[in-house]
């Protein structure tokens, strides 16, 4: 019964992993089990070709039709013509039919690690595209796993279930034909495929080995694209570059699938090779003991052979290895079924504006409550705040107070349990990724990728001339031209593994350089200076004065010198407003603003 289930479960795992690779089961079942069984019959027919050869050696009388039909066509039945007329025929279907074989497995390889492929792209792109709130709850870990690991075992496990099928269908044909003669030969064959085997893959052990390397290489190419769209995913959504980055892993996964190509055919080679190499060890043979006229009998022995060793005891060990690898296999396609239930239970976000037309005009946010999935108690409460375009605004509060929640309901990230949030009248939500065309954000946290400055400052977009102009002058304003004049290399800089090279500072300021780069009709700055010296503090709000009329700016800061320019403060308490106006305004009307103030905690 326990394994009844792991098998539905399985067959549904393989359904899941072609769906996601966007492969229709049906026609895929039907395509591979019709090749199978026409390899099959091509293997019965080769070997039940035997028969009428052994035929030959025994008594002309008993004569099957086949060999009187041969005897009509080449107008003799000396047995001097026959018998290598024969035996030329046996080797050559089985040389085309393992040849087929080859073929056969070359695209059936190639499709099935093909669909692991697309299929772990597939999957990363809905992860990516998944709401922010689902992402927020996942464990990364199991993300990686599944997008990586899950999906080529899954594939493995198509690849072996599907050999399993088509060696079945050869097994069975293969018995049909042995019941009119004696397996005993097959011992005979277990010995000496063994030691063939060995001498075969020590030969190609080098090959495999470069193949494994260019595995592994692929395999680090591909987490370099994973990263920066799930570690950064917040980045990569706000300036809509996760679908760049699938892209590059999709072609990451490609290498790797060609290189897995490569890897299974290079271990089933030798097989193929034994068989041809096998086959014409047995029509020579046969030759020479009827020219040196040696008994029938060894050649009727030595046709039965061929037959079985060549084809039933190989077929049979893969058939009994690929069963338990189908078995194991069935953990991984569970955990890829229900990755990807979980996934189809929510919607996607789309990266293109549905209209190119930006959203203009002042930001309100109107009787906003909120409360987190996992938490029904309130975290926003009956929130109203205008925040007038091309104006300052500073949202502050106490830890805990809902400063960053507001932040991510404004950036779209999360939506409004009640009430609701709009831009010049129109729903943030609506289109929320023609809203992300006007942001700049720059969190407390800048991620960055193991590239140039340059890089991290374009995230990746390709730089024409203007855009060069504009990325010297972001550089400019966010204070980082006298740390790039300091460096050999300049913006070509590699910043290191996650930015390791720079200082938080320094990593703000790239922060706000990205941003910036964008051109942003609304800029964030959520905790963005808090790691800043305060003379680069100093000259970032310089920067921001400089900006002020042309921009709307929303922070979020502790600190007194950052957000005591702001055009309006909002004092932000229990998750609801409880001062606003002007710093002075809210510090002479809202005593626990005050206090924060005196006690330092906005210093
Ligand atoms: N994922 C979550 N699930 C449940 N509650 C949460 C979650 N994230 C935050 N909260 C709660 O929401 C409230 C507001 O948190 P928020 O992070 O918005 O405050 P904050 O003002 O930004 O604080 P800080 O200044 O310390 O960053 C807090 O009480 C916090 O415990």
């Amino acid at each position: 019964m326990a394994t009844e289930n792991a098998d539905s479960r399985s067959v549904h795992g393989m359904k899941v992993l072609l769906q996601l690779a966007r492969v229709h089961p049906a026609r895929w079942v039907v395509t591979t089990a019709v090749l199978s069984l026409l390899l099959a019959l091509l293997d019965m027919i080769g070997v039940a070709a035997m028969v009428p050869l052994m035929q030959l050696f025994s008594t002309t009388e008993s004569q099957s039709s086949v060999v009187k039909v041969v005897v009509d066509i080449l107008g003799t039945n000396d047995p001097a013509v026959l018998i290598p007329a024969f035996a030329l025929c046996v080797a050559l279907l089985f040389i085309v039919s393992s040849a087929l074989m080859i073929l056969f497995r070359w695209w059936l390889l190639g499709r099935t690690t093909r669909i692991g492929a697309d299929a772990a792209t597939e999957l990363l792109r809905r992860y990516a595209l998944a709401p922010y709130a689902d992402h927020r709850s996942r464990n990364l870990p199991d993300v990686y796993r599944n997008i990586n690991d899950m999906t080529t075992i899954a594939s493995n496990t198509l690849l072996n279930a599907v050999t399993v099928v088509s060696d079945a269908m050869t097994l069975v044909g293969i018995c049909v034909v042995l019941m009119i003669a004696s397996p005993l030969v097959t011992l005979f064959a277990i010995a000496l495929f063994a030691g063939a085997m060995v001498a075969f893959q020590r030969s190609l052990r080098r090959r495999q080995l470069r193949v494994g390397e260019e595995l592994a290489a692929a395999s680090l190419d591909a987490w370099a694209h994973i990263m920066p769209v799930l570690d950064g995913f917040r980045e990569a959504r706000l300036s809509s570059s996760a679908e760049r980055f699938v892209r590059g892993f999709g072609e990451a996964r490609i290498r790797t699938a060609r290189a897995n190509q490569a890897y299974s055919l290079l271990s089933e080679l030798p097989k193929y090779l034994l068989q041809i190499i096998f086959i014409l060890a047995v029509a020579g043979m046969a030759a020479i003991l009827f020219v040196t006229g040696s008994a029938s009998d060894a050649l009727t022995v030595l046709a039965i052979f061929a037959a079985a060793a060549l084809r039933g005891l190989p077929t049979m060990t893969r058939v009994s290895a690929n069963i338990g690898s189908v078995r194991s296999g069935t953990v991984s396609l569970g955990l890829l079924t229900e990755a990807a239930d979980t996934l189809n239970r929510s919607v996607a976000h789309c990266e293109a504006p549905r209209s190119a037309e930006p959203y203009r005009g002042d930001i309100v946010l109107r009787s906003v409550g909120f409360h987190y999935p996992d938490d029904p108690a309130p975290v926003l409460r009956d929130l109203d705040m205008k925040i007038s375009e091309h104006t300052t605004t500073a949202i502050v509060g106490a830890s805990g107070a809902g400063k960053s929640t507001v932040i991510d309901l404004i950036l779209g990230l999360q939506q409004p349990t009640s009430g609701e949030i709009t831009c010049g009248g129109v729903s943030i939500n609506d289109d929320v990724a023609r809203w992300y065309e006007g942001l700049g954000v720059v969190p407390q946290d800048v991620f960055l990728l193991n590239d140039t400055l340059e890089a991290n400052i374009t995230y990746g977009r390709p730089l024409d001339d203007a855009d060069r102009a504009l990325l010297h002058e972001v550089v400019r304003m966010a204070q980082l031209d006298s740390y790039v004049r300091s460096l050999a290399n300049g913006l070509k800089t590699i910043v290191g593994e996650r930015g390791t090279r720079l200082s938080g500072g320094q990593r703000q300021r790239v922060g706000l350089a990205r941003a910036l780069f964008r051109r942003p009709r609304v800029l964030v700055l959520d905790e963005a200076t808090s790691a800043l010296d305060n003379e680069t503090e100093h000259q970032i709000t310089q920067t921001l004065r400089a900006l002020h009329g042309q921009i709307t700016v929303i922070i979020v800061a502790h600190r007194l010198s950052t957000v005591r320019d702001a055009d309006k403060l909002v004092f932000l308490s229990d998750g609801t407003v409880e001062g606003e106006g002007s710093f002075t305004e809210v510090r002479a009307s809202t005593p626990s603003f005050a206090r924060l103030v005196e006690l330092g905690e906005l210093a």
